[in-house]
C-alpha cells in the first residue's frame, strides 16, 4: 500500500500545481467567496468515503451520487472551477494525469493562501472514484444542528481528534451560509446569541420558514479573509451556526480552552491548520491502481 506524496508531480507534470494554483487566484479575483467554496468541497469529499473527488460526480443512472445529499443540496459551489482546471491541465499535461481529488486538495489550499491564510504542503496521489452514495454524503457529514458531543464523535468516526474539529472548524473564517441553516440558533436559543447579532441576523433571517431561507449571512466577520475572527466571534457568543458555537461555551467546558487559544495565538492557528488540513486530506484516499483518473470530474470513465 503507498502513501501520498508532496512530489507525486513532480516529474509526470510539473506545471500542474502552478496552472492550478493561477486559475483558483484568477476565480478568486472575480469572486472572493469562490475560495470558501473550494475550501469546503475538499471537506465534504473527504468526509464521505474518502478523498476520492466523490463529491463531483453527477447523478447516474446505476447510483444517485451526493450533490442533491440535503448537505450538499443548493449549498456546495465551485464544480466549474474544478472542471476549468481539469481542462488546463489536461492540455499543460499532455493527457490525463491529474486526479479530480488532487485538484480538489489543491485548489483547497490555495484557495486558502489566496484570501491571507497559512500555506503547507499537499500530500498527492489520489485517485478518483467509480461511484458515489446519497445516503454515505447524508449520514458522514455533521450537520450544524449538532451538539459538542455530536460534532466530536463525527470527527473521531474519522480518525480525527478535538483538536482537528476546533482547528478545521477554523474554515469557517471564510464565506456564508443561509438563513435555513442558523434560523433555528437565531429563534429558539436566543440566550446562546449575542444581542446585537441577534439582531442584524433577524434582518437577514426571518423567523418564518420558507421566508428568506437562501438568505446569505458570514460565518465571521471578515468572510473574505483568513484569520481569526471566527474564533474572536465564538468568544463573543457571536458563533452563526449551532454548531460553531457548540465549540466554545464560556463554562471552560469542551473546546472551550483551544478556542480562546487559537482566538488570541493566530501563528498556532496557522501552523496547526495546515497540519489539520493534511490530516484530512489524507482520509481513505484511493491509491496506486484503486479508482481512477477520472476524464471529466463529472461522470465515471
Ligand atoms: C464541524 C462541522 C461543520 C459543520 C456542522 C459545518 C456546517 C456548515 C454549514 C451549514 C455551512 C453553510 C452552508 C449553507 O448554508 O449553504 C457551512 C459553510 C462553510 N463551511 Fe462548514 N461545517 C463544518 C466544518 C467545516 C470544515 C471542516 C470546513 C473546511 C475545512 C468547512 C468549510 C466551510 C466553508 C468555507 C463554508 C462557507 C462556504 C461558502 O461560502 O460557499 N466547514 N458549513
Ligand atoms: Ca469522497
Amino acid at each position: 500500500k503507498g502513501q501520498l506524496d508532496p512530489h507525486f508531480y513532480d516529474k509526470v507534470c510539473p506545471q500542474a500545481l502552478p496552472v492550478i494554483k493561477s486559475i483558483v487566484e484568477d476565480a478568486i479575483k472575480q469572486e472572493a467567496r469562490m475560495g470558501a467554496s473550494l475550501l469546503r468541497l475538499h471537506f465534504h469529499d473527504c468526509f464521505v468515503n474518502g478523498c476520492d473527488a466523490s463529491v463531483l460526480l453527477d447523478d447516474t443512472d446505476t447510483f444517485i451520487g451526493e450533490k442533491n445529499a440535503a448537505p450538499n443540496m443548493n449549498s456546495l459551489r465551485g464544480f466549474e472551477v474544478i472542471d476549468r482546471i481539469k481542462s488546463a491541465l489536461y492540455y499543460v499535461c499532455r493527457g490525463n494525469v491529474v486526479s479530480c481529488a488532487d485538484i480538489v486538495a489543491v485548489a483547497a489550499r490555495d484557495s486558502v493562501v489566496a484570501l491571507g491564510g497559512p500555506s503547507y504542503e499537499v500530500h498527492l496521489g489520489r485517485r478518483d472514484a467509480r461511484t458515489a452514495s446519497q445516503a454515505a454524503a447524508n449520514n458522514s457529514i455533521p450537520a450544524p444542528t449538532l451538539d459538542f458531543s455530536g460534532l466530536v464523535s463525527s470527527f473521531v468516526s474519522h480518525g480525527l481528534t478535538i483538536q482537528d474539529l476546533v482547528l478545521l472548524s477554523g474554515a469557517h473564517t471564510l464565506g456564508f451560509a443561509r438563513c435555513t441553516n442558523f434560523r433555528a440558533r437565531l429563534y429558539n436559543e436566543t440566550w446562546t446569541l449575542e444581542d446585537s447579532q441577534a439582531t442584524s441576523l433577524k434582518y437577514i433571517c426571518p423567523s418564518e420558514s420558507g421566508d428568506g431561507d437562501d438568505n446569505l449571512a458570514q460565518l465571521d466577520g471578515t468572510p473574505a479573509k483568513f484569520d481569526t475572527v471566527y474564533y474572536d466571534w465564538l468568544l463573543q457568543r457571536k458563533g452563526l451556526l449551532h454548531s460553531d458555537q457548540q465549540l466554545y461555551k464560556g463554562d471552560g467546558s469542551g473546546s472551550d480552552g483551544l478556542v480562546k487559544y487559537y482566538s488570541q495565538n493566530s501563528k498556532a492557528f496557522w501552523e496547526d491548520f495546515g497540519v489539520a488540513m493534511i490530516r484530512m486530506g489524507a482520509l481513505s484516499p484511493l491509491i496506486g491502481t484503486d479508482g481512477e483518473i477520472r476524464m471529466d470530474c463529472r461522470k465515471v470513465n
